[in-house]
């Protein structure tokens, strides 16, 4: 418990700049359509996860509701990206998250890689300097801790 080595120092300040660079970008609505387009990419990998997502209003992706949880999955991750500095205060936050997810009945680890997939997908089309391998050991260190209780 307390280690959160997955990825380096380099690796957090890649993954810090990016997402600064992203969110910094001139439109306010940068951080529902990145999520949104996580999203629709997930439910083309996986379409019987859209089932989850009902109380959120997922047939309307544009819907005021789904919006609405774009930017608490965005704002998760912000604040995820943000404790990689502290990684003893990191790991509480994200198995609080993954309790939170644990209450979610058919949410599986599996649907935390296919996301790391969709996102190493949409995050070079928002970004200049997208360092992929960087990236990915963070994410994936956050989904993996996250979703770690949940069944395959
Ligand atoms: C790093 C990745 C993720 C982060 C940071 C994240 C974050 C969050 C946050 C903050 C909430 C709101 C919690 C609440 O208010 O109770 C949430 C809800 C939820 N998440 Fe995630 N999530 C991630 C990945 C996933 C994945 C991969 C799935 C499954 C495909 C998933 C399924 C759900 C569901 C079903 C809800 C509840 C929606 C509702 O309100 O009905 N999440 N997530």
């Amino acid at each position: 418990d307390g280690e959160f080595a997955c990825c380096s120092t380099e690796d957090r300040q890649e993954m810090q700049a990016l997402w600064h660079e992203i969110w910094s970008a001139q439109f306010t609505g940068r951080r529902v359509q990145v999520a949104q387009s996580v999203f629709e990419d997930l439910f083309e990998r996986e379409p019987d996860a859209k089932n989850l997502f009902g109380r959120v209003n997922v047939e309307n992706i544009d819907s005021p509701e789904f919006k609405a949880h774009c930017i608490r999955v965005v704002n998760g991750l912000d604040t995820a990206i943000s404790l990689l500095d502290d990684p003893f205060t990191l790991i509480k936050q994200l198995d609080h998250l993954g309790k939170q997810h644990q209450n979610r009945d058919g949410v599986k680890k599996e649907h935390f890689e296919l996301m790391g997939r969709s996102f190493l997908k949409v995050m070079p089309q928002v970004s200049s300097c997208f360092n992929a391998a960087s990236w990915s050991r963070c994410f994936d260190g956050i989904a993996r801790r996250i979703s770690s209780h949940l069944s395959a």
